[in-house]
């Protein structure tokens, strides 16, 4: 099997300039389904990730306890009651991007919101899967849905539990063998050299290798996921090539930082995405 190194020319392959009739509704409906009682900064720094990136109209669905820091740190973002199922739904069918899992708790009432969104997902709709959704998944043998596109975001832990390989089995065949039996369409396969598959080319996968250990910190994933799902909200073809993007950049910026910064807090790569996206305009051939 094929590997590739994604390089830094996928930033301007996908980042570009916005059209200037353009309005929010044209950058994405982007609604997460995140955080708990306990993992309330997951919700926020995933958030956080998907407004800085562009999305344009962006909610999350969580623990009311959240609302009110979440407000005062995202406020360009929307808030709903999750367990409010009524207005779920409905948010649900509008959205453009779902993200559910990071931050969740593994409770039965996490696990009955992550039916939900199996049970209204539709074709059209992109699916992004992270943190304890990965892990009730594999618990609870809940099987993936074939309708929406699937874009799973585990680390190494979490692939185990999903997809029942040790980290020693997580080879290329074998990866590609459970993306099949479970319906995942794109896999971000996270460690300190993370692998992205797509279901539609079994003989390639890409490797990043720009990360580093200055991004061993918790959130680091949740701002990921957050940054995948705001790309895949406004930057429409090719989903591969946006979510290669939107992993890199991540990662771009978080080397970037550590030049001057022994750790790479997630919430500093965040607020650094507006300002590289531009630097990748500025600078782009295209
Ligand atoms: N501030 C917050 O609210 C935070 C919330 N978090 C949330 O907490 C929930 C649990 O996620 P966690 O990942 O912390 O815990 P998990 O228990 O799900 O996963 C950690 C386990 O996986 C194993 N593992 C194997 N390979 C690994 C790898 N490459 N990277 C990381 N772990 C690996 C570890 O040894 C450990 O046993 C998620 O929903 C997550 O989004 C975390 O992001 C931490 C920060
Ligand atoms: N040593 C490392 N080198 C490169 N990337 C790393 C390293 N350690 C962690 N990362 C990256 O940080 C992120 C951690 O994700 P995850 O474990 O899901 O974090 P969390 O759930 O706490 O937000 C992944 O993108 C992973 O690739
Ligand atoms: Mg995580």
């Amino acid at each position: 099997m094929n590997k590739k190194i994604i390089e830094k020319e996928i930033l301007s392959k996908v980042i570009k300039k916005r059209k200037e009739g353009s309005n929010k509704t044209n950058y994405g409906r982007i609604l997460l389904i995140c955080g708990s009682q306990s993992f309330g900064g997951a919700a926020i720094m995933a958030s956080k990730a998907v407004v800085y990136s562009g999305a344009g109209l962006v909610t999350l669905a969580s623990d009311m306890i959240n609302r009110a820091p979440f407000l005062s740190s995202v406020s360009e973002a929307m808030f709903l009651d999750y367990t409010r199922t009524d207005k779920l739904i409905n948010s649900i069918a509008k959205s453009d991007v779902i993200l559910i899992g990071s931050g969740l708790e593994d409770s039965d009432f996490s696990f009955s919101l992550l039916k939900l969104v199996f049970q209204n997902a539709k074709t059209n709709q992109l699916l992004v899967l992270d943190g304890t959704a990965l892990s009730m998944i594999g618990k609870r043998n809940l099987n993936i849905p074939k309708k929406p596109t699937i874009i799973m975001t585990p680390h190494q832990g979490e692939w185990q539990r999903v997809s029942g390989l040790s980290i020693s089995e997580q080879v290329p065949v074998q990866n590609y063998k459970k993306m099949v039996d479970l319906n995942i369409d794109f896999l971000v396969l996270k460690s300190s050299a993370t692998e992205i598959y797509a279901l539609q080319n079994p003989r390639e996968y890409k490797e990043l290798n720009i990360g580093g250990p200055f991004q061993a910190i918790g959130g680091m994933g949740d701002t990921l996921a957050g940054l995948i799902a705001g790309f895949l909200g406004q930057f429409k073809n090719d989903q591969i090539s946006v979510i290669q993007a939107a992993t890199y950049l991540h990662s771009y910026i978080a080397r970037n930082l550590s030049q001057k910064q022994y750790v790479t807090l997630p919430t500093r790569i965040s607020e650094q995405i507006p300002t590289e996206m531009k630097k990748i305009i500025q600078t782009s051939k295209y």
